[in-house]
This record gives structure tokens, C-alpha cells and sequence, in this order.
């Protein structure tokens, strides 16, 4: 049930070019058999012409369609971009360059305001491709018409040899059958083990310490990621990764992974490829679907992929080694004592779908919360005073003590600066979804715009951009969000919304109590950041928070630091 590897990728291009530049001429050379027409020197014009023919013929049927359909259904048509040049390629190479040297999201904001609104279709090389910032559509999407939408071949094609048979490149059965299976796992009483968070806590803190004792900066981008694969590893696979024992990026010497930093061990060698593996995907989302024949040769995943399955590959076979032994033994566990990674390894023996879907959790594990902690601790380090009431928060209901579950639910400042930092940071950015069945809409990639734009505006007030915790305590400034709760959804929403959400409040509430209890400042260590990963200087005449970055955000499935963030801690004087 679980093997049905989508197609290969050269194959399907082939089709298309055959398709596109093959039949036209083999037709036009039936036509003239059957008619007995000579060509003669006007041959090759006519065999080019054919295909041009056949490509507009192609094109103007879709539209035709497509606007039948929507009369049908009662629709307005989607806005399209329309670029100077055929199929839209100056917009194509804009974007290209805007993701490449610009703030982030930028080249889709710009559109937007160019056409002032809110959903357009890019249309690159005469193919739909829609973006979308608005609420109703997003709900419409993620939840109302679930039905309509799924990853679809497009996306599987692009993710198939990274993320395989794993929960986010599946849909309907196999998509079902992988949250049914994970679903126990993220019952409350599992999702409360604090005591699992305190030993990777304790060990993170300890790391911490004696990089500020030193008055050294620290990459913590790259600490929390480690920190959080740890945590999650264990509480799901009931094995500790142990990265936190691995050797960390030196200030100022280590090379640049294609996310943060890396080192040059073992663990670096995983992260090097995780994250270019990452960074090939997202292009070949924003190449459209001509990316394979950027990739004839060579599929660009296949070295990475091929690193990172030399360092999961033996937690795979622990799994299925550890179920032999059971199985042999006539142990049976119920599912209460299992970990996930034993649960999944007993509905099959195939290895390669218990490791796509280790490396699925992994990937939903580590990137988001370190991303929304390497955030929070960005703003810590940029408003102080923000920093204080946190930190008095966390001395008045917790002391100096390990934070319980109740403790935890009463931190309300700290809940709305993460709520903040989700908003205006969400670690997931994209959730792109083509549609399945007849609905307007061909597919879609949700980009949350939650800069200072029109429309973030219109959603938000004039002070849509700042960081204002504020804004999930004042009962007037919250008022905008229970009247449209669509407007925040960075754990996405409907039936695929994120399972580990309260896991990843727990971990990350109860990290950042550790955190502040033990340190009282924060400082950027610009110096320490790879110069290539500061932003441009000329952000600065930007708009937004582009004029106030001094970090630099970048998307690639997940949202990160580039360079990391290097900060400096300073020791509390209370602390333990
Ligand atoms: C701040 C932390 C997190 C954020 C912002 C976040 C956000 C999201 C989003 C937006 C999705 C939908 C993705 C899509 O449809 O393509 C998602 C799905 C998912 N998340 Fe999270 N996530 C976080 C933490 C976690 C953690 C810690 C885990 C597990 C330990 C987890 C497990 C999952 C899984 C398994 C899915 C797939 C659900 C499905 O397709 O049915 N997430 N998450």
C-alpha cells in the first residue's frame, strides 16, 4: 500500500517535449502524405510552425476551458501577471534575482501591490501557478475545500527522492494512514513529558554557559537545531541523536551551510546535505515544471539525499533489528510502551518508507522549533525591555524551578511573544497545494505576507510590521484576530494542520524558561556572523522591517537565519 513511488521524473519531461515538439510534426507529416502536398524547401519552417501552432492552439483551449468552468461555477478569474516578454520569463528572472538578493517574500509583494491584490496567477511558461495572500482563500484551501486540493504529482515529483513515502509528500490513504499512526503519539499525556525536555534543556544550558562564561558568541540557530533533534528524536524514536555532544561552528572560521553553519564532523556532514536539499527543492518550485531539464543528468538531491540516508540509515536498522529481536523473543508491547519508530516499523518491514517518514518528523521537528526559537531569541536581543518582562514573568510563577504543564499555561507575555514572532516569522512558510478537482483555482502556494504591505495592513493596522507582543494581550488589538482567526495560521489549518503544534509549545515554552532563568541579555554578534550572510546595506533605504533587519531571513521549505544568529549571553546574577 505505502510503495506507489510516483513517476520518474525524465520520463514525464520526455512526454512533455514529445508532446510539444514532436507530435506537431508528425502530424503536419501525415497531413501532407495524405494530402500529397510537397513541402520542399518550406519544410523546416513548417514543421517549426506546427509546433508554435500547436502550443497556442494548447493554450488558448485551456483558457477557453477554463473560462467555460468558471461561468459554470458563477467564478471570477484569478488576475493574471502579465510580463513583457513570452511566457512571462522577465518575471521569472525578477523573481530569480528578488529571492536571490532581496528581502524575503519580496518578489511576491511586489506583485501583489503591482496589481494591487491579494491573489494572481504568475503563469510562467503558460502554466498556472497561483499565490496567494488571502484569507478566505487560504481557508478555502487548508480547510472548507479540503476535498478539492492535494500535494498532487507535481509536488511529489519534486520531493520524491528527499521526502518519499513520508506525511507531507502523501495524500488520501497513505496520508491518512501515516496521522492515524501518529496521532497517539502527540496525546497530551506524551506531549507533556517535561522531563525529556529538561535533560536536553539542561545539556543545551550547559553548552550555553560555558560559551558565555568565555565571553564567546554562539550560533544558536545551529545550537537549537541540534537541541531540538535531540529532544524530539528521543521523545519519538525513544533514541537520543546525542548532536549536542558533537563539536559547534567557531566564530568566524566555520563554513556556511546552505541554511546556517556547519561543522565539519559527522552531524555537519547531515546538516550540509539536509539543507541543500532544502535550498534544490524550493528552486525547483520556483523553476516550474520545466525544472527537470535542469536535472537531464543528474538528479541534483541524489548526493545529499544519498549522505543523509549514511547517517539515518542505522537508526532504521536499530528499529527493524529491535523488532526481529522482540518478534523472536514473543514479545509483544502494547502501544502505550512503544516508541513511534517501533509502532511504524510494525506495520512494515520496508525500510525505506520507516525512513522517509523518520526523516518527514525529523524535518517537521527540528527546522520549525528552532526557527521559532532562534527568532524569539533574535527579538530578545533587539528589545531588551521585552527580554525584562520575560523574564520577570518567568521568575514569578516559576522561581528558579523546572516549569510544569500549569506553570507553562499561565505565562501569558510569553505565549503572545511567541505568537508574534510566529506571526511575523512563520517557520513554515509555504504549504503549496494544486488542485484535484474542478475549483478555480490551479494551485497554489500560500506564502504568509505578514511584512508591512497593503494588505498585511488592512489585516493588521499601520503597525503591521513591528513586533508588538501586545497585540495577543490588548483586548482591542486582539479583537482583529478572533474576528478573523484566518489571519494566523502558521501551524496551517484544516484537516492536515500541524500535529506537533502543542509538542512544540511545551518544548519551546519550557526551553525558553530554562533560558531566562539562567540568562538576563542577549547581544547580536554581528561580528561573528559570516560577512555574506549580513544584510545589504542598502535595506536599509527599504521599506518594512527590510529597513529594520539586522538579520537576514531566508525561506527554503523551512524559514531561517542565513549565517545562523550569533549572539552573546550575559550570565544572571540570580541564576543557578
Ligand atoms: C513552531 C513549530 C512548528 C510549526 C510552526 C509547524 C508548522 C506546521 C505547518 C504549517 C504544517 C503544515 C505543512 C504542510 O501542510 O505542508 C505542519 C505539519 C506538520 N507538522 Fe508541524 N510545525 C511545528 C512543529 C512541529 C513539531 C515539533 C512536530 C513533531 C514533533 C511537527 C509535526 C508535523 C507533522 C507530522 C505535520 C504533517 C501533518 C499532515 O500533513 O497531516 N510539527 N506543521
Amino acid at each position: 500500500m505505502l510503495t506507489s513511488r510516483p513517476g520518474n521524473f525524465r520520463l514525464r519531461i520526455a512526454r512533455d517535449i514529445l508532446q510539444a515538439l514532436v507530435l506537431p510534426p508528425i502530424a503536419l507529416s501525415f497531413y501532407t502524405q495524405w494530402t500529397h502536398i510537397r513541402l520542399g524547401y518550406w519544410s523546416l519552417p513548417a514543421y517549426v510552425l506546427s509546433i508554435v501552432l500547436a502550443a497556442v492552439a494548447r493554450v488558448q483551449y485551456s483558457d477557453f476551458a477554463q473560462a467555460r468552468e468558471a461561468r459554470r461555477l458563477g467564478a471570477r478569474p484569478i488576475p493574471r501577471v502579465v510580463g513583457k516578454w513570452p511566457g512571462n520569463i522577465d518575471v521569472m528572472l525578477r523573481f530569480k534575482k528578488g529571492f536571490k538578493k532581496g528581502y524575503i517574500y519580496e518578489p511576491y509583494l511586489q506583485l501583489f501591490e503591482e496589481y494591487q491584490c491579494t491573489t494572481l496567477n504568475t503563469r510562467f511558461l503558460w502554466t498556472d501557478n497561483i499565490i496567494s495572500m488571502d484569507q478566505e482563500h487560504s481557508k478555502y484551501v487548508l480547510s472548507t475545500g479540503f476535498s478539492h486540493f492535494w500535494r498532487g504529482t507535481a509536488q511529489k515529483e519534486r520531493l520524491e527522492n528527499f521526502l518519499g513515502d513520508g506525511i507531507f509528500n502523501r495524500d488520501e490513504e497513505q496520508w491518512r494512514m501515516h496521522r492515524a499512526m501518529a496521532r497517539p503519539f502527540f496525546a497530551r499525556d506524551r506531549i507533556s513529558d517535561f522531563e525529556l525536555f529538561e535533560k536536553h534543556t539542561h545539556h543545551t544550558l550547559a553548552i550555553l554557559s560555558n560559551i558565555a562564561s568565555s565571553g564567546r558568541p554562539c550560533d544558536v540557530q545551529d545550537l537549537y537545531a541540534r537541541f531540538t533533534i535531540d529532544a524530539s528524536s528521543e521523545f519519538l524514536f525513544g533514541q537520543n541523536l546525542n548532536t549536542l555532544c558533537g563539536k559547534l561552528p567557531v566564530p568566524g572560521c566555520e563554513d556556511m551551510s546552505a541554511k546556517g553553519t556547519a561543522t565539519n564532523d559527522s552531524w555537519g556532514s547531515f546538516v550540509q546535505a539536509f539543507e541543500a536539499v532544502q535550498q534544490i527543492v524550493t528552486l525547483r518550485g520556483r523553476t516550474g515544471n520545466i525544472w527537470p531539464l535542469f536535472e537531464l543528468f543528474e538528479d541534483k538531491t541524489a548526493p545529499y539525499v544519498k549522505a543523509i540516508n549514511q547517517w539515518i540509515d542505522p537508526l532504521v536498522q536499530n528499529t527493524l533489528s529491535h523488532k526481529a529481536a522482540m518478534q523472536k523473543a514473543g514479545v509483544q508491547s502494547n502501544l502505550q510502551d512503544k516508541t513511534f519508530l517501533q509502532h511504524l516499523a510494525d506495520s512494515t518491514e520496508d525500510a525505506g518508507v520507516i525512513r522517509d517518514q523518520l526523516l518527514n518528523i525529523l524535518l517537521a521537528a527540528r527546522d520549525t522549533t528552532a526557527c521559532l526559537l532562534t527568532y524569539v531569541t533574535y527579538f530578545m536581543a533587539v528589545y531588551p525591555d521585552v527580554t525584562r518582562k520575560l523574564r520577570q514573568e518567568v521568575l514569578d510563577n516559576c522561581g528558579q524551578e523546572a516549569p510544569t504543564y500549569e506553570n507553562i499555561k499561565r505565562l501569558r507575555y510569553m505565549k503572545a511573544v511567541i505568537d508574534e514572532t510566529l506571526r511575523l516569522y512563520p517557520p513554515s512558510p509555504y504549504q503549496p497545494t494544486p488542485k484535484q478537482t474542478h475549483v478555480m483555482y490551479a494551485s497554489v502556494a500560500r506564502p504568509y505576507i505578514p511584512l508591512g504591505v497593503p494588505p498585511a495592513t488592512t489585516l493588521w493596522g499601520p503597525d503591521a510590521d513591528e513586533f508588538d507582543p501586545e497585540r495577543w494581550i490588548d483586548p482591542e488589538k486582539l479583537s482583529k484576530f478572533t474576528a478573523n482567526p484566518m489571519m494566523y495560521a502558521p501551524f496551517s489549518a484544516g484537516p492536515r494542520i500541524c500535529i506537533g503544534q502543542n509538542y512544540a509549545f511545551n518544548e519551546a515554552m519550557f526551553f525558553l524558561v530554562r533560558l531566562l532563568q539562567r540568562f538576563d541579555t542577549f547581544t547580536l554578534a554581528t561580528d561573528a556572523q559570516p560577512k555574506s550572510s549580513l544584510p545589504p546595506s542598502e535595506w536599509k533605504c527599504g521599506t518594512g522591517r527590510k529597513a529594520v533587519e539586522m538579520i537576514r531571513p531566508e525561506a527554503a521549505m523551512t524559514l531561517f537565519i542565513s549565517g545562523g544568529l550569533w549572539v552573546r549571553l550575559g550570565r544572571s546574577s540570580s541564576s543557578m
